[in-house]
Formats: structure tokens, C-alpha cells, sequence
């Protein structure tokens, strides 16, 4: 078998390095997961190999594929053979020397030199063959592939380089052999090696055979039914096709359907989301079969993008075998069985959360800012990602969350608007003076510290037939039922807002202010503040502000309308001293810097030099209004 002619040298890419020097120096107990690994890829050879021969009749024959065992104890050396699709040198090259994967590299950078942690997700990103190293300090790897005649032989001490030569290798496949490592001859145990094979690869859709013996012969659990299995089974499932063997899922989904197509699925939820971590997007997909038999191991085509925390498989009988995986989209039953899935998922979603609200909004927190861009993607189950959000509001002073479902539950029966205030934190948002007139008239607004969530709000635009709009918003329609709650104040404001002095105020102020608002005016909404800014454009001030900073060039903020007070003590005096031609410089200065003041609270940035000369006059003024003489 190792009739190795001339050796060539190569060296791995730099993060495999760092990976293998990892791995060599790896504390980490769990090393059973490196033979978990290994018969992994040994599993996905003989599925691609079969892919193969269905799709091209010429590379078949009758020989059963399967993984073979093969503990030397006396050689100390540990082999792990299939005759799946095999190797070619530049296959060798790039496979084991260079990692094609954007998540596994964006993992390697990451590492921490906590090397438990570490270690235990390789796995899942896509790096399982490295894993050897924590065996054996050298490893071999002897291949042919489906395509050729000859063979090559792959080898590495697990350092920075590995060799390749060309070798006889009379059957298809590949050979993997650990020279197990001083200590760990109990890898050659047949024993302990059973018991490996039962607690990780007892999923392994194919033969595993040691000493002759057939070691996994499980049935496939997604096609029993649902009451004859355990939670057990469910869990040590989703680690077997997650490869994260000390997790348990969030949450799992067993579907089974025989009518109009026949399909069986399970289909789990991860409980932590890497994508929070910082890991990027990660890589997703769920493992597609027909008639048992893998089709394709990451299928992103059966879930969208914005469900992609879901893993697990699905398996068809109404699906062709040798269908290639280019073709699959266009495959009716395919584009049925996505269909279904992503209804039976946000079902799923949305019976949770009305059964297990505790665990939903586990779910949510991990997971909302993943299925929230639902509603941006997927127009079709719009109202049904809709229903599944969730947000803070002024019901429970920003503390925990709501469904939109909830908040009209607790509506007035004549509002026909949701309202929602956006900005940079939620002691800001509260502070907001365009709540005032909300607080006064008992309604309820959502809190949106996150501009995504006010913009996916703005894409939305109404749910169950009520326009969402932001606080600050021209188009505020009040319930007429909120009136009373509000009389006494209007009434007070409206007569404050007609006298002519008042007038003459908003005068003075729109020529002080000029273009740089739309219009000023009297406020119906404010009490205490004296005076606000309101967006009319559909759109509020904190996500145009957003926009605008994730927008490659800055274009200017649209204009606002200046709402003033007019029953705000400072606004009072300023109409009573307005009579007085004298006062109008004093009024204009105060009217500018009414709007600094107004957009500092929108969290917008005034002109800063002007603002502070004013106030300093300001100040200065009213220092020498105050008389020396003690009183
Ligand atoms: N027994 C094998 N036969 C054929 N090719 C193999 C075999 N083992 C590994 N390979 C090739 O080497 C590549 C790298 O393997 P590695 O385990 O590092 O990652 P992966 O298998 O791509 O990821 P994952 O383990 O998450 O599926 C594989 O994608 C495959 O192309």
C-alpha cells in the first residue's frame, strides 16, 4: 500500500498552522471526537461517490460502500478506510493543506488559545480532518480517486508541512491512518472503539464495519413516528448532524407528511446564536435525502436565508435520486416541500409563543434579529413574521417585551394607529418630549433602541390594518375617545396658541430659523416641553439619521416642523414682551437656540459654536438684568 515514489513538499496555510499547533497541545479530554470526525468525511466520500454513480452509470458497481475499522495494536496505528469518491493530488492539495470555507477561516482567526472551547467547535466549522492531530503525530492518507488509476499518498507530522507522492492504491477510496500517539494505544482497543462508534455515529447512513461486525444498524429516526421516540434520541441526533456533542437543541420539529407529497423531517433550533458571537453568517443548510439516501448535505434552498438558524434533515420519497443539485430548484416537489417547511416553521413559532412564552423569548433573544429580516424578504409570510416580533414599551416602562398582538389587545378601541419612538437608548427614547401628549392620553408606544427595528417597522407600515407610525410623525391621528383625557389641556394650549402676542412669537421665530425648518407652529402634543420637532415624511428623525450613516455619502436631513408650546412659561413671556419692538432680537436669539434645544433632544447635532456663543449672550443677559443691590 505504501509504494510511495517521489515525495513533494507543501506547506499548510497559515491558519491551519496555528490550528494544528492547537490541536497538538490540545488539553482538551473529548478526543473521542476526532474519530467522530474522521468517519464523517469517510460518510460524505461514500455519499458524494454515490452521487456519482447515480448521475453517471459509467463509475458504478455492486460493491457495498462502507467505512472500515481497522485497529493494528500491535503497530499502534489506528486506519479509518472507504471506498467513497476518493482523492486526487490537487484534490489533496486543497483539501488538507487550505480551508475554502469563509466561517471556518473567519473560527481560525478567532481562536482564543482557550483551547477547550475551541477545540470542541471544530467540528461544526468544516475543519473535522485536522482533528487526527489530537490522536496520532502522524497522520497518512492514502486515496484514488473515482476518477483515476493511481493512487497518492498524503503525509504529515502535523507541523507546519506535509508531503504528497504518487502511489499504488489498488481499490477506490481513502485510507486514513493515525500513528496513534504514545499514550493513547487504547484507540486500538476494538472495545473502546465500539463504544465510540455507538455514542457518535450510530446515525452514519452507512455500514460501519470493525473485525468483520456491522457497529451502527439503527433505522433512521426521522421516518418513526414521533411517540416511539425519546427525548434522548432527539437530542443525540441534532449531534450527530450538528457535531457539537455536548449541546442541546433550543428546540426540535419532527414533521411527517404523506399527502399531496410524501416527506419526513426533523428540523432543530441551536441554542446559542454564533452569530452574535461575532462569527459572521454562518454557514447553513439542511441535510436533504431521497429515499434515505443524502442528495445534498448543506441545501440552502429549502428554508430562506432569514431561518437560518435552523438545521436538521428532510427526506423525500417523491424526490428523484439522481437528481443533481443545480437542478433541485427547479424541482416542483422540491419548491413544494420549501414551501411547507417554512410554514410549518413559523407555525411552530408562533404556537410556542403563545404556549411557552418563557422559552419563545429565549428563542427571541437569540434568534429575533435573524428572523426579523423576514420582513423585509419574504413578502409572502409577512404578517406571520410580524406576529412573531417582539419590542419594548412604555406598557411596562420599557421592561420586557410585546408582540404587536398584545399591544392592540391593549389599544383604545377607536385607535387606528401603533405608535413607536426611536433612539439611541432607552433612557433617551423615554426622555423624548414627543411622548408627553402619548403619557397624557394613556397610549401605549414601542420603544425602539435598534434602528433595524424602525426600519423594519417602516417597511411594514401596517399590521392588522393599523398604520405604524412614529411619534414624531405629522400624521399622529389621536383616538377620538383620548380626547377628554386631554381637554383641559388644549384648551389651555389653544387659547395660549391665538393670542396675537403668541403670533408675533412664531413670526419672529420663522424668521430667525428660516430654511432650516419646514414650518413652525403651535404644538397640540406637547405640556411640559416647549417645543419639539416632527418628521413628515413617513419616516422618523433617529432611522433617516441611520440611514444616513450607513449610506456611503451623507445626503442633508430632511426638514422637520418646529412645534412650539405655547403654554410653556418661557413661551408665555416671550408673547407678553412681544408688543415691544425692542425685545424682537432677544425673541429671534431664543427662538434659535428653543431650536438647538429641540433637535439635542431628537438626538440630532445642532451647529455647536453658534449654539455656544448664544448661550453664553444668553446668560450674560440675563446676569445684568439682575440687580448688585442686596435685597
Ligand atoms: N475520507 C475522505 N474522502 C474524500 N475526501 C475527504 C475525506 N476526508 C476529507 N476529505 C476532503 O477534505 C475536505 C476537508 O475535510 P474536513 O473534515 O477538514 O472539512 P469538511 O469535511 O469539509 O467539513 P465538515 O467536516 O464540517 O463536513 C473535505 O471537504 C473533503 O473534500
Amino acid at each position: 500500500m505504501t509504494d510511495a515514489k517521489e515525495n513533494e513538499n507543501f506547506s499548510f496555510q497559515a491558519e491551519i498552522k496555528q490550528l494544528l499547533h492547537l490541536l497538538s497541545h490540545s488539553l482538551y479530554q473529548n478526543k473521542e471526537i476526532a474519530i467522530r470526525e474522521l468517519v464523517s468525511n469517510a460518510s460524505d466520500a461514500l455519499d458524494k461517490f454515490r452521487h456519482v454513480s447515480l448521475t453517471d452509470g459509467k463509475f458504478a458497481d455492486d460493491k457495498p460502500l462502507e467505512i472500515q475499522i481497522i485497529p493494528d495494536n500491535d503497530k499502534h496505528i489506528l486506519t479509518i478506510r472507504d471506498n467513497g469518491i476518493g482523492m486526487t493530488k490537487e484534490d489533496l492539495i486543497s483539501n488538507l493543506g487550505t480551508i475554502a470555507h469563509s466561517g471556518s477561516l473567519d473560527y481560525l482567526k478567532n481562536l482564543t488559545g482557550d483551547s477547550k472551547k475551541d477545540v470542541s467547535l471544530i467540528g461544526q466549522f468544516g475543519v473535522g480532518f485536522y482533528s487526527a492531530f489530537m490522536l496520532a503525530d502522524r497522520v497518512e492518507v492514502v486515496t484514488r480517486s473515482y476518477q483515476e488509476d493511481n493512487g497518492w499518498q498524503w503525509e504529515s507530522f502535523g507541523t507546519g508541512e506535509f508531503t504528497i507522492a504518487e502511489t499504488e492504491v489498488e481499490e477506490r477510496g481513502t485510507s486514513i491512518r493515525l500513528h496513534l500517539k504514545e499514550d493513547l494505544e487504547e484507540f486500538t482497543n476494538p472495545e473502546r472503539l465500539k463504544f465510540i462508534l455507538t455514542r457518535y455515529s450510530t446515525f452514519v447512513p452507512h455500514a460501519i464495519i470493525m473485525d468483520g461486525e456491522h457497529v451502527n444498524n439503527q433505522q433512521p429516526i426521522w421516518v418513526e413516528p414521533k411517540s416511539q421516540l425519546t427525548e434522548e434520541q432527539y437530542d443525540s441526533f441534532y449531534q450527530y448532524l450538528t457535531h457539537r456533542s455536548e449541546e442541546k437543541p433550543l428546540w426540535h420539529l419532527h414533521l411527517s407528511a404523506d399527502s399531496p407529497i410524501q416527506f419526513h423531517s426533523i428540523l432543530y433550533c441551536a441554542p446559542h446564536n454564533m452569530e452574535k458571537m461575532g462569527f459572521g453568517v454562518m454557514e447553513h443548510g439542511l441535510h436533504l435525502c431521497a429515499k434515505r439516501i443524502l442528495v445534498e448535505s448543506q441545501c440552502r434552498e429549502l428554508l430562506p436565508e432569514y431561518l437560518r438558524f435552523v438545521q436538521g434533515i428532510v427526506d423525500s420519497a417523491d424526490l428523484p435520486l439522481n437528481v443533481s443539485r443545480e437542478s433541485l430548484q427547479d424541482n416542483t416537489i422540491f419548491r413544494k416541500i420549501a414551501k411547507v417547511l417554512t410554514k410549518k416553521v413559523l407555525d411552530h413559532l408562533q404556537k410556542m409563543s403563545e404556549s411557552s412564552t418563557e422559552e419563545y423569548l429565549k428563542f427571541y433573544d437569540e434568534f429575533g434579529m435573524t428572523l426579523r429580516e423576514g420582513v423585509n424578504q419574504d413578502f409572502e409570510n409577512r404578517m406571520k413574521i410580524a406576529k412573531l416580533l417582539r419590542f419594548r414599551s412604555s406598557d411596562a416602562d420599557g421592561e420586557g417585551l410585546t408582540s404587536l398582538d398584545e399591544y392592540l389587545g391593549r389599544a383604545k378601541e377607536d385607535q387606528t394607529q401603533i405608535y413607536y419612538i426611536g433612539g439611541p437608548s432607552l433612557p433617551q427614547v423615554k426622555n423624548n418630549p414627543n411622548l408627553e401628549v402619548f403619557k397624557r392620553k394613556g397610549l401605549e408606544v414601542l420603544y425602539l433602541v435598534d434602528p433595524v427595528d424602525e426600519f423594519m417597522l417602516a417597511q411594514l407600515n401596517t399590521f392588522e390594518e393599523k398604520q405604524i407610525v412614529s411619534v414624531d410623525s405629522a400624521d399622529i391621528e389621536f383616538p377620538e375617545s383620548t380626547k377628554s383625557a386631554d381637554d383641559e389641556q388644549t384648551a389651555e394650549a389653544e387659547e395660549a396658541a391665538s393670542t396675537p402676542g403668541f403670533e408675533k412669537v412664531v413670526e419672529l421665530f420663522k424668521e430667525a430659523i428660516g430654511e432650516q425648518v419646514q414650518d413652525v407652529r403651535a404644538s397640540k402634543r406637547l405640556s411640559e416641553g416647549i417645543a419639539t420637532l416632527v418628521s413628515t415624511g413617513g419616516i422618523s428623525t433617529q432611522l433617516e439619521q441611520a440611514l444616513n450613516m450607513s449610506a456611503q455619502q451623507q445626503s442633508p436631513m430632511s426638514k422637520r416642523i418646529l412645534e412650539v408650546n405655547a403654554s410653556a412659561a418661557l413661551v408665555k413671556r416671550l408673547a407678553d414682551i412681544s408688543g415691544n419692538a425692542e425685545h424682537y432680537d432677544f425673541i429671534k436669539e431664543c427662538g434659535l437656540q428653543i431650536y438647538s434645544n429641540a433637535m439635542l433632544s431628537a438626538g440630532l447635532l445642532p451647529n455647536v459654536d453658534e449654539m455656544v456663543h448664544r448661550v453664553d449672550d444668553l446668560l450674560l443677559n440675563a446676569a445684568q438684568s439682575r440687580s448688585s443691590i442686596v435685597t
